[in-house]
């Protein structure tokens, strides 16, 4: 499915099929994910959003009996290899989840770990990345005196964009975020909208969000799903103002079900 006037595709998806076991999740899906664009997954719980997001970095293939078939590239690259390295897709195509998930270990390692997988940096050039991170997440004012506690003794909100840090400090092309306000007051998530808007600068995004208001707010583009078909998909303006599809109306407009 394209609109006109859309940007190049960061990522391209044709007739997309995902399974669990026998149970048909994502049905046949086509879409094209704009490069440097804010993309939103939108619909009623169970439609898939989760499971197509994560088929995106290959997150999907944690859960046991999926699998995927039908097209899914980034550029010449073919999602669904089976020979991809899903190492190395994730520094490019990186994920921040719906509860802030830290790793054991102090603020800076947060950050510093993923790099160390995939660069290797002197200290100096590690201290760099590990402030220009946590700079872009908004969390250096908040974290610069105490850079060896451990993450887990920031609030919720704050680890949250420890996550969000941690997840740009391998600098990848595309981030997906997946609910990242949904554990969060709404100063941080105010916070975290204000991050995403600026992010887009750099990186291509694409956000579950169950919040209408949210999607409305910070994506320019959006995917209305519904038990595991793309009903609409196009610019978030046009779909929130003149949704062609009934069933996507009824959705915004709370009258769903
Ligand atoms: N591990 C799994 N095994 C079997 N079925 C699953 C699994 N995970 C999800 N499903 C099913 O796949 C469908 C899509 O789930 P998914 O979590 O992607 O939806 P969602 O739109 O993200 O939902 P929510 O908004 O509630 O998070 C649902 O019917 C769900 O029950």
């Amino acid at each position: 499915m394209t609109t006109t006037n859309m940007p190049a595709p960061k990522i391209e998806m044709r007739d997309l099929n995902v399974y669990y076991g026998n149970f048909h999740a994502i049905k046949n899906i086509s879409m094209q994910i704009p490069e440097g664009k804010v993309t939103a997954f939108i619909g009623p719980s169970g439609c898939g959003k989760s499971t197509l997001l994560r088929s995106l970095n290959r997150m999907q293939d944690l859960y046991p009996g999926q699998r995927a078939e039908g097209m899914l590239r980034m550029g010449d690259l073919d999602l669904l290899s089976r020979d991809i390295d899903v190492t190395e897709l994730r520094s490019r195509i990186g994920m921040v989840f719906q509860r802030p998930t830290p790793f054991p270990m102090s603020i800076y390692e947060n950050v510093a770990y993923g790099v160390r997988l995939h660069e290797k940096l002197s200290k100096s050039e590690m201290d760099e990345r590990v402030h220009w991170a946590l700079k872009k997440a908004a969390l250096w004012d908040d974290v610069k005196e105490k850079l060896q506690e451990p993450g887990t003794s920031l609030s919720g909100g704050q680890q949250q964009r420890l996550c969000i840090a941690r997840g740009i400090a391998v600098k990848p092309e595309v981030l997906l975020l997946d609910e990242p306000c949904s554990a969060l007051d709404p100063i941080s998530t105010a916070r975290i909208e204000t991050l995403i808007e600026e992010l887009k600068q750099d990186y291509t995004v694409v956000i579950v969000t169950h919040s209408m208001q949210q999607a409305a707010r910070i994506s320019d583009y959006t995917a209305f799903m519904y038990l595991g078909e793309l009903i609409e998909f196009g610019e978030t303006r046009q779909i929130f103002t003149r949704p062609r599809e009934k069933a996507t109306e009824d959705y915004i407009t709370g009258r769903f079900g």
